[in-house]
Formats: C-alpha cells, structure tokens, sequence
C-alpha cells in the first residue's frame, strides 16, 4: 500500500494539460483560460462622466457661479466643441467629457433657467449652496489601459468573461475539457427508475461523480453499467475509448466478482498502484490504458465520492492546465474530540459549526452512508498515526468541495 501523497503523485502525472482550442467569449463559462488575455482598448477609453448634469470646468466651481449650457453629451455622442470659461455642456452619465471640462455638476446642485426664443433661446444654469464636492469624472484607462493582461491559466468567472469582453477580446484559447468515461460494474445496480430485484440497489455513484467533475470542467459520460462478466466489462471498455480518463466504479476489490484489474490488465494497463493507505478508499488504482488515464475506483458510495475529491478532482483540474497538486485544507478547531488514527490516512465525514469556526466528525463513518455523506459539508484529514484530538485543536479540514 501507498502513501496518499504517493498515490496522488502517480495519478497527477496521469494528468497532462490537454490541448488548447479557441472559443467564443459566451461559450468560455468556467473553462480554463490557456493563454493571456491581453486589452486591445483601455476603459473608458475617453475621460467620462459618471453622473447626468452639466460638464464645467473645475477651476469656475462655487457657490452661485452661473454657466452658460452651449450643447449636450450624451453616450455614444459626445460633443464635438471645446468648453470656454462660463460655459457648460448638458452631460449623461457614461459620455465623453468635451474639452475643456473637467467636473461634472450634477443636476440635483443646479437651478435651470430658460430664456429667449427661437434662435435667441439660452439656457443657463446656476450652483446652489451646499453643492456636491466630488468631481465625477472617470478618468481615461482609469478601469484598465491597452494592454492590461489577464494572465493563464484561470478558471473564467462571470466577472472575468465580463473584463475580456470590456477588452475587446470575442473569443479566448482555453484548454480542452477532460472527457471523462464513467463505468459502473456490478450485477447487483440498476439505474434509478428501473425496477431493481430484489437483491438489486440502484447505481448511485456515477451520479455524484459525474455532478463532482462537471463543476470541475470536465465532461463525463456514464457508459451503461458493466456486470460481473468480462464481455460486458470488455464492451464498457470499448465505449470508453477516446475518453482521457477512464474511471470504473467497484469490482476492485479482491471477491471473486472483482474483475476490473484482471480485464484492465489484460487490454495493457501499465499499472501505476493499487491499494492506497487511506479510509475509506483503500482499493484505489490507476494506471494507463490506451492512451487514457485510468482509474479504479472502489464501489462503496462514500469511498468512490472520497477518492473523487481527494484524486479524479485535482487531475482533472491538472488537465485543464491548472496547477496540479492536493486539494486544499483549512485548519480548523475541533469542536468535538477525535480517538487516534489508525495506520490509514482517515478522510472523516464532518460538520462545520454553523459560523465556521469550529468543525465536529460525524457519528456514523462507514464507507457505504450516503446520507451521512450528504449531511456533511467537510471532511476532516487524519494523518497516519495522528494522536487522539482534543476540543479546540486544530485540524486539517476540506470544505465544502464534495457540494460543489
Ligand atoms: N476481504 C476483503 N473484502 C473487502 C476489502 C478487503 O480489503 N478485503 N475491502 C473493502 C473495501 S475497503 C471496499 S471500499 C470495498 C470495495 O470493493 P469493490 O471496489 O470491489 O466494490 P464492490 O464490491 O463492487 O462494491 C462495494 C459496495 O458498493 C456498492 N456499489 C458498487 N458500485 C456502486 C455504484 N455504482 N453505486 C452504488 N453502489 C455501488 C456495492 O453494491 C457494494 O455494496 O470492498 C471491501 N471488501
Ligand atoms: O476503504 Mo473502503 O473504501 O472502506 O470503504
């Protein structure tokens, strides 16, 4: 058996960046982005107003100075001459400053009055007491200017697809998602709807699983479940080529019905390990097969998710080009006491106290409770061989990733 930090290893270096392609902006949602994103315009790419009132120039502000209005600018029109002393443009919030301005008054500080007619007609403004100080005036590249770079590799967020737009950029090189191949075995599942027998369950795994690496970027497919004989198991092998993962669910144990090692083994997989020093999770392998990735996955629900989170996540996230490496832990104090850990890493399903501040395992860990999974928003880490854990020690906590 293997250390996690050895298995995690052997797994990442699995885990190549995948190609790169080139995508629409409105497409690019959560995909990772490969190469820089640099500004081809600055924003605002003129000085703007940031209110609706009148452009005037700094140097005239006071209380009931009074300014001629010689014109209007608006976005997307702005106005064409300069302003001369005394003068001020009608301005909207988001257009070009004329020249000359350089303080926007805002409406609410002046009084407005009219007066002549036809080609005589003149408006004019005058600043009341008590006028807001701020100049509201959004400087040119004052966001961000030729240029600016948005460096790779990053998952895209809203904001950021919102930034490249506001960049002139309409499309992004992103690396390719991972096609993940997902292939339940056992003759005892069906999958939810059917109509199991009796000495049937219905196949839940691929479903958390699937849920887990989507929000990770990639795509998985479920391939239709391989039962207990090497035909079938042969067949989900064949649908799964081209996959750059394949991850099989079960069957990896050592009862005479495991048969996921014997028929990887025969199709060619080099073996990277099986068995890994961890709970739940113990009968975990991986290797390569075809070209792929491959990785077995033992069947009880929660070691399957656990080895989700602690392996397949973290590859995944390696092919899309970020840094590879351990999922996260955050140090948190126990609220609860903890007995000393055996000789295998425990991966503990846990509660975050409702602020946060605290973390407490729950009663009940067997690998095969998918309600006490489900209740839990963290796990607790526990090193090989950690002493028992008093209230108020911290420890290493995983949050909240199998929610995602
Ligand atoms: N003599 C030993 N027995 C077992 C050992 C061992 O070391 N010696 N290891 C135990 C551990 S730890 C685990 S974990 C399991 C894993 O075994 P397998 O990977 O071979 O899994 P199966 O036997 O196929 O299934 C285990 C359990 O999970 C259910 N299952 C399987 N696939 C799914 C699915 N897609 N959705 C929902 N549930 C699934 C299956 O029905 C079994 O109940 O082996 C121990 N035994
Ligand atoms: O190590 Mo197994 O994965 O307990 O359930």
């Amino acid at each position: 058996m293997i250390s996690v930090d050895e298995a995690l290893a052997a797994v990442l270096a699995l885990a190549a960046p995948l190609p790169t392609e080139t995508v629409d902006l409105a497409e690019a949602a959560g995909r990772v982005l490969a190469s820089p994103v640099v500004a081809r315009r600055a924003q605002p790419p003129f000085a703007a107003s940031a209110m609706d009132g009148y452009a005037v120039r700094q140097d005239e502000v006071a209380a009931g100075a009074r300014f001629r209005v010689i014109g209007e600018a608006a976005a997307g029109h702005g106005f064409d001459g300069a302003l001369e002393p005394g003068q001020a443009v009608r301005i909207f919030t988001g257009a070009p400053l004329p020249r000359g301005a350089d303080r926007v008054l805002i409406q609410e500080d002046v009084d407005r009055t009219e007066g002549g007619r036809g080609d005589d007609a003149t408006v004019s403004i005058t600043l009341r007491d008590g006028f807001d100080t701020a100049r509201y005036v959004r400087p040119a590249g004052g966001d961000f200017d030729i240029g600016a770079t948005i460096p790779a590799p990053r998952r895209l967020r809203p904001a950021d697809l919102a930034l490249i737009a506001a960049m002139n950029q309409p499309r992004v090189e992103v690396f390719r998602r991972p096609d993940v191949a997902l292939i339940a075995t056992g003759d005892e599942l069906v999958m939810p709807g059917e109509d199991p027998s009796p000495d049937q369950i219905i196949a839940s795994n691929s479903f958390g699983l699937k849920a887990m690496l989507e929000a990770q970027g990639a795509r998985a497919r479920m391939l239709p479940i391989a039962r207990d004989d090497r035909a079938s198991l042969e067949q989900a092998f064949e649908l799964a080529r081209g996959a750059d993962l394949v991850v099989t669910i079960g069957g990896a144990s050592v009862g005479d019905h495991d048969l996921v090692a014997g028929v990887a083994g025969e199709r060619g997989l080099d073996q990277a390990f099986y068995k890994v020093a961890m709970r739940p999770g113990k009968p975990l392998m991986a290797g390569r097969l075809d070209g792929a990735a491959m990785i077995g996955l033992p069947g009880n629900p929660v070691s399957s998710m656990v080895c989700g989170l602690v392996f397949l996540v973290p590859m995944v996230r390696a092919m899309q080009g970020l840094p590879a490496g351990p999922m996260p832990t955050r140090m948190v104090p126990l609220s609860a006491p903890l007995e000393a850990n055996g000789r295998r890493a425990h991966y503990m399903r846990a509660r975050l106290d409702e602020d946060g501040s605290g973390v407490a395992a729950l009663d009940r860990q067997d690998s095969s409770l998918l309600s006490v999974l489900a209740a839990s928003d963290a796990l607790i880490v526990r090193p090989v061989g950690d002493t028992a854990r008093g209230i108020g020690e911290r420890v290493p906590v995983i949050v909240q990733r199998l929610h995602d």
